[in-house]
């Protein structure tokens, strides 16, 4: 399929949607699983491709590993492959060679791992020649790239003989992430320290106890669901399999959305969603919640409330650039983001007197996230999704559960 319409809704939406399963929280229960030798019983299994990626790949017996473009996945492998002494080639699509890891081999090298790297230095592909225990158990490195590096380190932590402490440089980005892998360590047995004063964070040695395990439905995948509330005129969305009391940092998208006119309500099985009267501006740092940004962007674009962002340096180095791909996409829709302080404060307001197409086409740039997204837009006026398909890596139903409020076109 090349492109999907999105068109208005006709009816008020009034629908209960029972979301995909995290593939945050479930990449991260697939490698704990491995380490207790595949003795947990895990349930709720993400579909996601980037959880499927995962499983199929600590399953799998071949040299190189292809996690195609699951950034948890090639970090989180990296350091199970390294650590427990597998030989493996690591590799993904071409942007995911150029997605880095340096800090994460950098701090693999000082553990004990032999690491090259095949093409550029910093970049998968990597070779993983095995690891010998250097007898080093403490580990200074930078926290401001990404929480992936740190969470794939504490994940195989355990297993190094003296355990590890790791102590973060710089201002911590995406630090729900790391409190989603401690907690989930903990749940394993893991009796762990977090000093976020110093940050600081220490892992005994001990083996990961075999327990069963739920994953949650995604958070990040409800954003979306959020914005067609925000943007459509009449809906109520019941949202099953969410948590209020969640491991995930993207329930933020609660407290942010009652400033676009979404009114959370938890139930026995989730979280309702009705409309309320919304903000005129606001401002929101997304260090805590990159993932939620290019949904508020679009929401906030599409409903003239002026946003600030800041906090957002990061989605630059993920599935795209996305603060580019947000730059060239938004301005289909009559709205601009703006770079006004460098690297740290941005801003979405409306173009005034913008010429706009009757049928905007968005390019989602390989990005899951462009394609859910933008996708709301169509709750107001028709827009055109580029390579929808783009929406297996995280929330393989999204088109499926949209169809169920609305039409859509294949094109
Ligand atoms: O640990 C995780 O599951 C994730 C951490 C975040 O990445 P960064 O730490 O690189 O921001 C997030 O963007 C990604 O979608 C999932
Ligand atoms: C950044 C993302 O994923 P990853 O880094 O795991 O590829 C994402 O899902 O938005």
């Amino acid at each position: 399929m090349k492109s999907i319409i999105v068109h208005p809704p006709k009816q008020p939406i009034r629908t209960e949607i029972r979301l995909a399963a995290s593939k945050s929280e479930c990449n991260r229960a697939l490698i704990i699983n491995a380490l207790t030798g595949f003795q947990c019983a895990l349930s709720n299994i993400s579909e996601a491709r980037d959880s499927q990626t995962m499983q199929r790949l600590l399953q799998s017996d071949d040299y190189t590993a292809d996690v195609i473009d699951a950034g948890t996945t090639m970090r989180f492998l990296t350091a199970y492959f390294a650590v427990t002494n597998q030989k493996k080639r690591m590799t993904g699509t071409p942007r995911m060679c150029e997605r880095p890891i340096g800090i994460l081999v950098d701090a693999l090298r000082i553990l004990g791992a032999d690491i090259e790297y095949e093409q550029n230095e910093g970049y998968p592909p990597l070779k993983l020649n095995g690891f010998t225990y250097s007898g080093t158990n403490e580990l200074v490195m930078r926290g401001d790239v990404s929480s992936q590096y740190i969470s794939a380190l504490l994940l195989i932590a355990p297993e190094l003989p003296d355990g590890l402490t790791i102590r973060l440089e710089g201002e911590v980005g995406s630090r729900p992430y790391i409190e989603m892998t401690l907690n989930q360590m903990a749940h394993f047995g893991i009796e762990y320290q977090a000093d976020w004063q110093t940050n600081t964070l220490t892992i005994p040695p001990y083996k990961y106890q075999p327990q069963s395990y739920s994953i949650e439905s995604d958070w990040s995948g409800a954003s979306y669901w959020y914005s067609i509330v925000a943007l459509a005129t009449d809906a109520e969305v019941e949202l099953l399999g969410l948590k209020k009391n969640s491991l995930q940092g993207d329930s933020a998208i609660a407290e942010i959305m009652r400033n676009l006119g979404v009114e959370s309500v938890f139930t026995e099985g989730g979280v309702l969603l009705t409309k309320i009267p919304g903000a005129a501006s606001i401002g929101w740092d997304f260090t805590n919640c990159p993932d939620l940004a290019q949904t508020i962007a679009v929401c906030c674009g599409l409903k003239d409330i002026k946003l600030s962002l800041t906090g957002i340096e990061s989605l630059k180095i993920k599935e795209t650039d996305r603060v580019l791909a947000l730059q060239n996409e938004l301005v289909k829709l009559g709205a601009e983001l703006k770079e006004i302080e460098k690297d740290h404060l941005y801003e979405v307001s409306i173009i005034k007197n913008a010429s706009l197409s009757e049928l905007p086409s968005i390019h989602t740039y390989d990005d899951h996230r462009m394609a859910m997204a933008f996708a709301p837009a169509g709750m107001i006026s028709p827009v055109r999704i580029e390579e929808p398909g783009v929406v297996v890596k995280s929330y393989p139903g999204f088109w499926k559960d949209l169809a169920r409020i609305t039409t859509l076109e294949e094109e």
